[in-house]
């Protein structure tokens, strides 16, 4: 049995930057949804490709059958790790029903941590992010920030229901969010 720590929020929340931190720190393996598709679609043979990058750029969530194997598949390459940072995923219904289907048995799901952060702040970091992603621009950002709010943050308040949101305010510098985060691994592994 998996564990599993889903991460959510905002584009430019800070997932990545905070998930790398406790992968360095608590023995979690980050396991970043965006990164295993945009690594999927550079390789060569990949019959994905050009449907995963028309999805970028769009904004929109690619279908879950491609993604969840994906990031079973990474889990299987890491079996003795304390568990895995699952980076913004589950991101919309279909990404929940797929993953349930796919994974249910094989993952103790533990909490849901949601960074949040003021939209246009997020904005503002994705367009200063400098990793020359093909969606780090105005016209995609505004439609990740819709599919954000209609789509994600509906999952992050199904989860809020089950008492499994853990929520950390990522507007402030990321030593401060790193310290309420490592509190709420703590807690959860009454380390
Ligand atoms: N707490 C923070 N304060 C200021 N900048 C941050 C903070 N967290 C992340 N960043 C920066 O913002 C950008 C987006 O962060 P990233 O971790 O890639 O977010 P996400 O994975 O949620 O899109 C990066 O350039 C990162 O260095
Ligand atoms: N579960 C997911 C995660 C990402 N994606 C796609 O990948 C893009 C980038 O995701 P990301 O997690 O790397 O983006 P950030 O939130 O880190 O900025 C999303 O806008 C989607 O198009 C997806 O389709 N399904
Ligand atoms: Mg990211």
């Amino acid at each position: 049995m998996f564990n599993v720590v889903f991460v959510l929020g905002p584009p430019g929340s800070g997932k990545g930057t905070i998930c790398s931190k406790i992968q360095e720190n608590l023995g979690y393996v980050h396991l970043s949804a965006g990164d295993l598709l945009r690594a999927e679609r550079e390789r060569a043979g990949s019959q994905f490709g050009a449907l995963i990058e028309s999805h970028i750029k769009n904004g929109s969530i690619v279908p879950v059958e491609i993604t969840c194997s994906l990031l079973e598949n990474a889990m299987n390459l890491h079996k003795t790790a304390n568990g895995f940072l699952v980076d913004g995923f589950p991101r919309n219904a279909d990404n929940l029903s797929g993953w349930s289907k796919q994974m249910s048995g094989k993952v103790h799901e533990q909490f849901v941590l949601f960074l949040s952060c003021p939209v246009d702040i997020c904005i503002n970091r994705c367009l200063n992010r400098g990793e020359g992603r093909t969606d780090d621009n105005v016209d995609s950002l505004k439609k990740r920030v819709e599919t954000y709010n209609n789509q994600t943050f509906p999952i992050i308040e199904h989860f809020g229901k089950l008492n499994m949101v853990r929520e950390v305010d990522s507007e402030r510098p990321v030593e401060e969010v790193y310290e309420d985060v490592v509190k709420v691994f703590e807690a959860a592994n009454q380390m």
